[in-house]
């Protein structure tokens, strides 16, 4: 006998395993505010607000993954804090998103958009006003009662 894990029925009653997709997500502080981004219209899950980041790849450690990503979509240098909160893994219908958010800082503020409409810097007690990719919301109840003073970026 063999069990198989993540997997489902779909919407024509087949069953399938879903896709295990790793992503990384910034963070970003700045005067106690954190940088929300709103996914470019055309992209999966267009419209809604994330963290900046994306898929990790081959042998990547998701600070790595997160400098590359954050040149790639904002033209800016980072630097890594710890982790947000804990890793969420999220069942969508293209696949299992593992997400693992980091605080960072910015070292430059170029904000140079192609993967996103719009930036939004936001107040603790605003994060959940905002229509956050499903995965997310764990991670932004977790930030929301963080004191955001306290995050160390010293070791
Ligand atoms: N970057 C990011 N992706 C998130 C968050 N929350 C969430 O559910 N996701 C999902 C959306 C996508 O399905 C997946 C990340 O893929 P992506 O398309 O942003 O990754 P990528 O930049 O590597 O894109 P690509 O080159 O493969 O198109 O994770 C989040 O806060 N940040």
């Amino acid at each position: 006998m063999f069990v198989i894990l993540n997997a489902g029925v779909n919407s024509e009653g087949v069953m399938e395993v879903k896709k295990d997709i790793y992503v990384v997500g910034a963070a970003l502080l700045r005067n106690n505010r954190i940088l929300a981004a709103k996914r470019n219209p055309d992209r999966m899950l267009g419209g809604m607000w994330e963290f900046p980041g994306g898929k990790i790849q081959g042998n990547e450690t998701p600070q790595a993954a997160l400098k590359r990503e954050l040149a790639e979509e904002f033209s800016d240098k980072i630097i890594t804090g710890p982790q947000a909160a804990m890793e969420v893994h999220h069942e969508y219908t293209f696949g299992t998103v593992n997400l693992k958010v980091y605080y960072a800082k910015l070292l430059t503020q170029n904000f140079n958009l192609i993967a996103h409409s719009q930036i939004c810097w936001v107040q603790s007690s605003e994060l959940k006003k905002l229509d956050w990719a499903p995965a997310n919301w764990p991670i932004i109840e977790k930030i929301a009662k963080t004191d955001l003073k306290r995050v160390n970026f010293d070791d």
